[in-house]
């Protein structure tokens, strides 16, 4: 009999929804306690953790509850319209995350964490670009993204 072997989605590999779950919730614990991104995130919606979740878990090739429950790509960039990110805030953000990534044991692997760290890095500058002022979108910006591995570490084999 042949079993075909699948590369497991980014989102697989990470341990699924309750992983993007813990990485979220603790991470937004650290982000409110930070004296540069309070002021962003003092008064963030009580779901905003659990939204971030499920963004990330559709980027890396999860379930597509974010954009069925808050609209997809166009709306998670136009949630960062006009809020005047600055770069300290981004890099801060980001750091932040990985500090929380390494803490919550997510894999720790070089080939999931340059595919993360690359989305990461991506959807950051974003953020921070689209939040400038005057910026307005004209494009269509749907689907989601969607990442995959970068460097791959298995091969879809056969036995
Ligand atoms: C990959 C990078 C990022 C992702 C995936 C992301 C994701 C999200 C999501 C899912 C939301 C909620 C949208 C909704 O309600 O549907 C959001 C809102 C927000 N984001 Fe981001 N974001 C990113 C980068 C950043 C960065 C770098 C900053 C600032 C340093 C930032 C600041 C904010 C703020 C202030 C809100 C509104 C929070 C609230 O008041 O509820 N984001 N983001």
């Amino acid at each position: 009999m042949e079993i075909e072997k699948k590369t497991p989605t980014l989102y697989e590999w990470a341990g699924g929804e309750e992983v993007f779950q813990r990485l979220t919730e603790t991470f937004y614990g650290k982000v409110i306690n930070d004296p540069l991104l309070e002021p962003l995130f003092g008064s963030m919606a009580q779901e905003h953790p659990q939204r971030v979740a499920w963004c990330l878990s559709e980027v890396f090739g999860g379930p597509k509850h974010y954009t069925e429950q808050r609209g997809g790509h166009r709306h998670l960039i136009e949630e960062h319209l006009r809020r005047h990110l600055s770069e300290q805030q981004r890099a801060r953000w980001v750091n932040l995350l990985m500090e929380t990534a390494d803490e919550i044991g997510l894999p720790a692997d070089p080939e999931f964490r340059a595919a993360f760290v690359s989305y990461i890095e991506w959807g950051s500058r974003i953020a921070l670009a689209v939040s400038q002022p005057g910026v307005e979108i004209t494009e269509d910006l749907d689907p989601m993204p969607h990442w995959d591995w970068i460097v791959k570490p298995f091969q879809d084999e056969k036995s």
